[in-house]
């Protein structure tokens, strides 16, 4: 028993040792199952942690994968860019080794320009030191010109002033005997060219010296059958026999036409009796060595003007032809088709500038001396057309040819010497008067008594005012009359036309022209006491129309 009893002691000490071994495991295990719980909590949590993490990696692995599409797409655009530029860079390579080329050729260029610069600015150095010699050179020429356009404007001036003082001592009125040759026209049918001298008037010219004296010669038979013989003696400026040429007496007329560029007024007539030579004195023939004084004048204007060019002088030119008949004035360069002129034309004097206008009458700017000859051929035509019309009208009305010249000193300009500004105006009248002779001429055919007388009439008025007028300046200027003394211009048109040309301030030049004849010889005498009248005349001093 006791070894029941031990056994069973020993069995209730192994079953609470078992039973608190069980109690331990347990404990144990609540412990474990709770470790297990909060293991399983903390899985849980873990998981859903990780879960979310999972969640959260996949939406990042989308948003990369999104981001690397893009990336990819993006890598696309910029390879499709990388390959352009890769293009480019390979066609810019090109350029650049072309480029290279032409800059290496450019480099060996402008190596040979630089070169070629060195040369030039040495040359240039050179020419620079030329230039400033030849400057210098210049200045000295320049002073040189200068001084010597003062000297020819200086002896231009003492020119100007010696001219008119010759032409002052000559008389501002001169007065020239010209005797045309006998012409085959003179003789009657029968008469041979032979017998022209028994047709001559006996003129003699004894100063073989300085050409001033004619002499007339008559021989008549008294009521007392006695021969008596008669001699007249006259002296003027110039005579010219038949022979002398149309030159010869220009050379003493064109002194005239340089005053009229200096600024004076000018005036020249011809008188004489009808077919005594006036129209050949002053127009002329056709030929050089026939052409008168108005074609010989203006030649010699545009000449001198062209001359006193280089001394600083610009002129203008301009003219005007007009005839003055029965008292009335017509346009001798008019463009009219009518053969008769209609217009109205009035004298207007400019007491401010002394210059005279005709209304309404064609005035020409001139420009060289044949557009002059074209004018007087036109002026011809139109007066030898009213001269068929209205019987020799030529011979019966007086023609006037005015040249009016400005002129403006501008000076050479350039370096050279500059204008003085002075201004003048010429103005050169050429006028050929209406035959001297008498009433008692053969009157043409169409021409009636009454016409003929009203001519002759107008014609005797205006050559007896024209010496009414000449002898009151004469004696104006001998201190005859007071110095305002009545000169009477305006009897008739021509002096009153010509008043500016034929007072104090101008120069007047009449040429008396002779018939040979002695058919003429008391129409050359009554001419001859005219002209002696007007050569005794003395106008006061010229004066130069200058601003
Ligand atoms: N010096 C001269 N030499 C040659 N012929 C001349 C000379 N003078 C005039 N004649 C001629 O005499 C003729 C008459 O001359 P002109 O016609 O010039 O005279 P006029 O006085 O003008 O006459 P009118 O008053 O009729 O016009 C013309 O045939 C002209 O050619």
């Amino acid at each position: 028993m006791a070894s029941e009893r031990n056994k069973v002691s020993e069995l209730q000490s192994n079953h609470l040792a078992l039973s608190r071994q069980l109690s331990d495991a347990k404990a144990q295990e609540l412990s474990h199952r709770r470790e297990l719980v909060n293991f399983t909590d903390e899985l849980e949590d873990m998981r859903k942690k990780y879960k979310k993490e999972v969640m959260e990696l996949e939406m990042e692995v989308r948003k990369k994968d999104r981001e690397a599409r893009e990336a990819n797409e993006d890598l696309k655009v910029v390879r499709g860019d990388l390959d352009r530029e890769r293009v480019t860079v390979e066609t810019l390579r090109t350029t650049l080794a072309t480029q290279s080329q032409t800059q290496l050729t450019l480099s060996a260029e402008n190596e040979a320009f630089r070169a070629q610069v060195t040369a030039l600015q040495r040359a240039l150095a050179t020419k620079n030191t030329e230039v400033e010699d030849l400057k210098q050179m210049l200045e000295e020429k320049e002073k040189a010109v200068v001084e010597m356009k003062k000297e020819v404007f200086e002896g231009e001036t003492l020119r100007r002033k010696l001219h008119n003082q010759i032409l002052e001592l000559k008389g501002n009125i001169r007065v020239f005997c010209r005797v045309r040759p006998v012409l085959s026209s003179d003789l009657p049918p029968s008469v041979p060219m032979e017998d022209a001298e028994k047709l001559k008037a006996r003129i003699a010219f004894p100063d073989k010296k300085e050409h001033k004296e004619i002499v007339l010669c008559s021989t008549s038979e008294s009521a007392m059958g006695m021969e008596r013989k008669e001699q007249w003696n006259f002296g003027f400026d110039r005579v010219f026999e038949p022979e002398s040429t149309q030159r010869e007496v220009f050379e003493e007329i064109s002194q005239l036409a340089q005053s009229c560029i200096d600024g004076y007024n000018v005036c020249i007539f011809a008188y004489g009796q009808t077919g005594s030579g006036k129209s050949f004195t002053m127009e002329g023939g056709q030929n050089d060595s026939t052409a008168g004084m108005i074609p010989r004048a203006v030649e010699q204007v545009f000449r001198v003007a062209e001359e006193m060019r280089s001394k600083g002088w610009e002129y203008k030119i301009e003219g005007q032809f007009l005839e003055i008949y029965n008292e009335s004035i017509h346009d001798l360069l008019s463009t009219s088709t009518s053969l008769e002129d209609k217009k109205k034309h009035e004298i207007k004097h400019d007491p401010k500038t002394g210059r005279t206008t005709v209304t309404e009458l064609t005035v020409m700017p001139l420009h060289s001396p044949s557009q002059v000859k074209v004018l007087l051929g036109r002026a011809q035509s139109r007066r030898s057309v009213a001269a068929t019309l209205m019987n020799e009208r030529s011979s019966r009305s007086h023609s006037v040819f005015t040249l009016r010249i400005s002129g403006v000193n501008v000076g050479t300009g350039g370096l050279t010497l500059g204008g003085t500004g002075e201004t003048c105006e010429g103005c050169l009248n050429l006028v050929d008067l209406a035959g001297s002779e008498r009433l008692n001429v053969s009157f043409g055919p169409g021409v009636t008594e009454k016409e003929r007388v009203r001519e002759t009439q107008a014609i005797n008025k205006s050559l007896s005012a024209l010496g009414d007028v000449i002898a009151a300046l004469g004696e104006r200027g001998a201190g005859v009359k007071e110095k305002e003394g009545h000169v009477p211009y305006r009897n008739s048109k021509l002096t009153y036309l010509l008043q500016n040309s034929l007072s104090g301030s101008s120069k007047t030049l009449m040429v008396l022209n002779l018939s040979p004849l002695a058919a003429h010889l008391n129409e050359s005498l009554t001419s001859l006491r005219f002209a002696t009248k007007v050569n005794n005349t003395t106008i006061g001093t010229a004066r130069k129309r200058v601003s």
